[in-house]
């Protein structure tokens, strides 16, 4: 038999007497290196640099975590079994497979603050996604403000649920193309939501998990804003596989986004960058834009947290309008000033993800 004594086993090596949480924390760390070798091959990062491996415990002889992965990347758990089998002092490893049924790539929207224009950025994203060719769903979990159905033209539209092999789920909606579930299509009209604590995690959690989505390329998120114990849960218990921040550009605002970027590179999600609205207000003769808010936050938050300013959306009446009327800009008029600004986020957003869906369907040929 070869030796396949591995450089990680840092804990075997330490004396009998070490206390017995040194030794969990020395093995913990162990585990770490050896799950950073686990290279996600098309993102081309490491399963712990993105987020994918959270809850990471050591008890005893014995390794815990839970893997957030899309449908196609099931395989990962087979390769961390096989990779934490050269621990000699573990005698198994459990990864839990933590997965949106059917969902490929699971993206959140957030904001520092209320009123920035995250539902606004969240339905014509979808919009762009889709017109791209992916399959999109948009879930809004904003409990706080829950207005996707209203934006996407599905005001007081009922949910329905149906029974399957796995219990009683609940039936997305279907607008313009995409498949919408919303918090505010649960509750009573013009009710605020008051759910609290461990009520609220039930909730949330169960609202994640028990939607039959059908085949996505894409899910998104919109989250309430802020950092608070709602967001928090949302993100710890899904596979986020990236943060989109939107911000509006004055310093206020940006003091708010920042903190929520620490907040997110805390738990481990990825922040794959910041998208500026009302960013200024364009001429209707000549183009001419004035920053009416201010103008450099978002480029200068993106220098500061090394992040990519994804794109800056102007104030227009008529993205207020589309709002209202449930019919987004991107989807009347695509070829608009916008229009375009949301299809080159979406189309950036793709060129990371899709060949993510090529090579899924290229290894389930
Ligand atoms: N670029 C824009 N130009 C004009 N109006 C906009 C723009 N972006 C958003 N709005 C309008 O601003 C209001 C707030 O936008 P939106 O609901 O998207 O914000 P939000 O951040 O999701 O708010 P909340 O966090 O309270 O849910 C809406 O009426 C929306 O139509």
């Amino acid at each position: 038999m070869p030796n396949h004594r591995s450089p990680f086993q840092t804990t075997h090596d330490l004396p009998e007497t070490d206390p017995p949480d040194l030794i969990a924390e020395a093995r913990q760390q162990a585990v770490t290196k050896l799950l950073k070798t686990i290279i996600e091959p098309v993102l081309n990062n490491n399963i712990v640099s993105l987020g994918m491996v959270r809850n990471l415990r050591v008890v005893d002889n014995y390794v815990y975590l839970r893997l957030y992965v899309g449908k196609h990347q099931h395989d990962l758990k087979h390769q961390i079994e096989t990779v934490l089998s050269q621990l000699t002092w573990c005698k198994k490893s459990y990864v839990q497979l933590c997965t949106i049924p059917g969902v490929r790539t699971t993206l959140a929207i957030s904001s520092g603050k209320g009123g920035v224009g995250k539902s606004t950025t969240s339905v014509n994203l979808a919009i762009a996604l889709s017109l791209q060719g992916a399959k999109v769903g948009l879930l809004d979990a904003d409990i706080y403000g829950p207005n996707i159905p209203q934006m996407l033209g599905l005001g007081h539209s009922e949910v329905k649920t149906i029974e399957t092999a796995e219990g009683t789920r609940f039936l997305p909606l279907e607008a313009h193309g995409i498949k919408v579930m919303s918090v505010g299509l649960l509750a009573e009209p013009d009710h605020p939501l008051a759910w609290r604590g461990p009520v609220l995690h039930k909730v949330i959690t169960q609202f994640i998990q028990d939607v039959e989505w059908g085949d996505l390329d894409y899910l998104l998120i919109d989250l309430p804003p802020g950092t608070g114990d709602a967001q928090i849960t949302i993100v710890q218990e899904s596979p986020i596989c990236g943060v989109l921040l939107v911000t509006t550009p004055q310093q206020v605002a940006i003091a708010d986004v920042r903190r929520s970027i620490h907040m997110f590179r805390r738990v481990g999600i990825p922040v794959l960058g910041i998208i500026e609205n009302m960013s200024y207000l364009r001429c209707g003769h000549c183009g001419e834009p004035t920053p009416i808010f201010g103008s450099g936050g978002g480029q200068q938050l993106a220098e500061e947290l090394q992040t990519p300013l994804l794109g800056q959306v102007p104030i227009e009446a008529r993205i207020c309008a589309a709002g209202d009327s449930g019919r987004p800009v991107t989807l009347t008029d695509p070829t608009s000033f916008v229009g375009q600004v949301f299809l080159n986020i979406a189309s950036a957003l793709d060129k990371t993800f899709c060949s993510i869906h090529k090579l899924a369907d290229a290894i389930l040929c």
